[in-house]
């Protein structure tokens, strides 16, 4: 199997490493290596093989991968037929995503819909990490079936993806991009101040406030809440925190005393409301779907710290495509990277340029949930495949 990675650069060679098929595949890959002299070959196949196979010279544009066979340590052969190939396809995708994840910094330009996007921040369990996972398992799954659904509805905009939805408006029947959903039907949740956020916001000047949340899953390791804490302190930054009362024992000693006026932490923000306040100047997130789409439609920038599953390809869009935000330096909160990203987004010329960008994304959203907007006319085409009328 040869699968091109980043266009015209990567070729990974995938060798099912019995019998012949190896030795012959090398053959292929060593005439085009020779050829196209430019282009790097990794040729994936077993240590066992890959140490017979290369043990001759090869073009210095050929690179072994070894992956493991599979066969545990002490293994007793009981003498089934095709043991061996057994033992190896049951590690097989995980082995391959090893190789994979080898390269996470490389820059893909062959997923559809996306122009480019970084190896490393596709969701793990897709192409790397544990592909075995029910989890994984479930997604390959519904992406098998969904061709056989009558509709897609996507909690997106047309505008915001337009290379996306074309990709999937190829594949599946009616994608139908209907949100984003907190404008067209925000979360109960978000109607309820009980912790008096928004009284707390009128009383600080416009632009000038981080909000902080991580969702409803997340929350940076103890260190990284450490170094978020003194960030904002050093930089003097006034902050809206969303943050349960069990984590601020990992608060530097007396920062819940000196905050003083400048900061509030507050186990659950009515963020949809938070975010529309004019004293918000940065939402500092983990790039979960929800907190990405809320921070558009309200037209904030972010400063992402991605944790698991969407959240770094939502951060690679929100920082490469979309350009309405920066992932923290080096992908962890320390008091200085912070410091740079608050720097950089609440008073930088880069600031300045996300703000304009995240404010016309505010209204391609705005627009898509009017009155003809996209994702209205995509609300009718759903209900019409609900009720069959097509009046
Ligand atoms: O104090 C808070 C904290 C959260 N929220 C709301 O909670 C939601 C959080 O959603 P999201 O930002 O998507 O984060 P998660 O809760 O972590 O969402 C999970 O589900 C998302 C898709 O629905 C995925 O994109 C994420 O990766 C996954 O972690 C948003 O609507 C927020 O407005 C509040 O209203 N107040």
């Amino acid at each position: 199997m040869v699968s091109t990675c980043s266009a015209d650069q990567h070729v990974a060679v995938i060798a099912f490493p019995f019998a012949t098929h190896p030795g012959l595949l090398l053959r292929l890959a060593r005439r085009l290596a020779a050829a196209a002299p430019t282009v790097t070959f990794s040729f994936i196949s077993t240590a066992k093989s890959n140490a017979s196979l290369f043990s001759v010279p090869s073009p210095d544009n050929i690179r072994p991968c070894s992956v493991s066979d599979g066969i545990p340590e002490g293994y007793v052969f009981s003498g089934k037929p095709q043991e061996d190939i057994d033992l190896f396809l049951k590690v097989a995708p995980e082995e391959l995503g090893r190789c994979l994840a080898g390269r996470e910094d490389e820059i893909l330009k062959f997923i559809p819909g996306f122009r480019t996007v970084r190896l490393g921040d596709l969701p793990a369990g897709v192409l790397f990490g544990n592909l075995g996972s029910s989890f994984s398992t479930m997604l390959h799954k519904m992406g098998q079936s969904l061709h056989r659904a009558a509709a897609v509805p996507v909690n997106a905009f047309e505008e915001l993806e337009p290379e996306i939805t074309k990709d999937l408006k190829s594949k599946l029947t009616k994608v139908l991009n209907i949100g984003p959903f907190n404008l067209t039907s925000p979360p109960p949740s978000s109607n309820s101040d009980e912790y008096g956020c928004i009284p707390w916001l009128d009383t600080h000047h416009a632009k000038s406030v981080a909000y902080i949340g991580f969702g409803t899953v997340a929350t940076p390791p103890p260190n990284e809440l450490a170094a978020l804490a003194e960030a904002l302190e050093a930089s003097d930054t006034p902050f809206l925190w969303s943050l349960k009362d069990s984590f601020k024992v990992h608060l530097p000693e007396g920062f819940l005393e000196r905050m003083g006026k400048n900061g509030k932490i507050v186990p659950w923000a009515p963020q949809v409301h938070v975010l529309a306040h004019g004293s918000i100047g940065v939402f500092i997130n983990h790039c979960g779907w929800n907190s990405v789409l809320e921070s558009i439609a309200a037209g904030v920038p972010v400063i992402g710290r991605p944790f698991f599953g969407d959240h770094h390809l939502d951060s690679w869009m929100v920082e490469n495509e979309w350009k309405i935000g920066v992932r923290i330096e080096g992908g962890v909160f320390t008091k200085n990277g912070t410091m740079r990203a608050l720097e950089q987004v609440m008073s930088g010329k880069k600031g300045h340029y996300l703000r304009e960008q995240v404010m016309l994304y505010k209204e391609l959203a705005h627009k898509a949930v009017g009155p003809n907007g996209s994702s209205t006319k995509n609300f009718k085409a759903l209900l019409e495949v609900i009720t069959g009328d097509n009046d």
